[in-house]
């Protein structure tokens, strides 16, 4: 088993990855929360079909009474309409405080899921299982939870850390092609921000079960990366902002598709590789970069460039959460593994945009 601390002081917790996790991950659940009576499992159509009955078979093993609330996979989903309907389940579940939520489910549902849990009871424990790349990678560890508005990505959310995470990367095997590359996208990202050796490590790895035979060492050393990150900028205040590297024109992507052509990661890549191709023209990045991002993206078929207006990235890149006022923090890389954080203001932004 491998096993990433996150040291957050009281608010410290272990990210457990191991394969065949799932089925006896209730006794470990149980250990971390003694008190907890019932437990709400919320996760997502195709997930819960899955997965859910071992989960809730292994949680009653220990004698807590379970609830599962499943909502329509994917990023559609992520919005007040379902976050509403967890609260009722939750409700008529009659979860109590020293009871928990448990989200078995890629990004939508430990985003989610988690925005319930922060606030339901005004805060109730949750542990993140995730199921995509993407979630094990990237969303379930942290503790940025949200939900889309019609104006913007995560636009409702709060900083509220999980109890534990517990990752089995033999549920990626049942992952469809488009989100495991959709998670690679986060996976690329790590390695242009800080892990030239992990982008070159991507680099070498030629198609879909090569990737999955490196999982458990991928995740573990994103995690890792994650978890040192936010244990130095928790609220996102200066250093954690380098995650979003690729972030600013993948969310104006998903927004201005509406959230359903293309996925977060696809986004993230198209935001990379058009960003970096405008910081190498202003000078600030290693010429040949974006090119770089482009040719490992297009290996796993994910897109690099799309077909919008610069209209529609400034009116949604309007309420990214990095704006001050009038100043947008941006992150650019100075090259593979070396990222920084440029303060622009609006008014000046065009110069960074396709
Ligand atoms: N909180 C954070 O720090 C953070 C970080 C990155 C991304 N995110 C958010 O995460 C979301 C994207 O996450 P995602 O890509 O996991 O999307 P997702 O949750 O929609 O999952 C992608 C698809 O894969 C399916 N799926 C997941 N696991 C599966 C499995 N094991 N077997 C079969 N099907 C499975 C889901 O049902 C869905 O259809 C976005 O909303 C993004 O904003 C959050
Ligand atoms: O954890 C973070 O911090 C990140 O930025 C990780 C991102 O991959 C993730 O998509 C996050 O949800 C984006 O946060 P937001 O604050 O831009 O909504
Ligand atoms: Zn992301």
């Amino acid at each position: 088993m491998r096993i990433v601390h996150v040291d957050l002081g009281s608010k410290s917790y272990d990210i457990e990855i191991e394969r065949g996790l799932l089925s006896h991950v209730g006794g470990k659940i149980k250990t971390l929360l003694p008190k907890a009576e019932k437990i709400a499992i919320i996760t997502d159509s195709h997930v819960g079909p899955l997965y859910a009955s071992l989960l809730q078979a292994s949680l009653e093993k220990e004698a807590v009474a379970v609830t599962v609330l499943t909502f329509p996979a994917g990023e559609e989903s992520k919005n007040l309409q379902t976050l509403g309907y967890l609260y009722d389940g939750l409700a008529e579940a009659g979860l109590t405080r020293s009871d928990a939520v448990v989200a078995l489910g890629g990004g939508v549902t430990g985003d989610m899921g988690g925005l319930a849990a922060a606030t339901f009871l005004r805060g109730i424990a949750f542990v993140q299982i995730p199921t995509s790349l993407l979630a094990t990678v990237d969303s379930s560890v942290g503790g940025k939870v949200a939900i889309d508005l019609p104006s913007g990505k995560n636009l409702v959310g709060a900083f509220y850390q999980p109890k534990a995470v517990f990752i089995d990367p033999d549920l990626l095997k049942t992952l469809p092609a488009r989100y495991l590359h959709d998670g690679l996208a986060e996976v690329i990202k790590y390695g242009c921000i800080i892990d030239k050796e992990l982008f070159m490590r991507l680099e070498k790895i030629q198609n879909d079960a090569e990737l999955l035979a490196h999982a458990d060492e991928i995740i573990e050393t994103c995690c890792n990366i994650k978890a040192r990150i936010v244990e130095h900028d928790e609220f996102d205040t200066g250093e954690r902002m380098l995650l979003n590297f690729g972030h600013t024109l993948g969310h104006a992507v998903e927004k201005t598709f509406r959230f359903d052509k293309y996925s977060h990661g696809e986004g993230v890549g198209i935001g990379m590789v058009l960003l970096t191709r405008r910081s190498e023209k202003l000078g600030l990045t290693e010429s040949g970069t974006a090119d770089r991002i482009a040719a490992l993206l297009q290996r796993f078929r994910l897109p690099a460039a799309v077909d919008m207006q610069q209209e529609d990235f400034l009116q949604a890149i309007a309420l990214d959460k990095k704006k001050r006022g009038s100043r947008l923090t941006l992150i650019l890389l100075k090259k593979i593994g070396e990222s920084f954080l440029q303060r622009v203001e609006f008014s000046e932004l065009t110069q960074y945009l396709p």
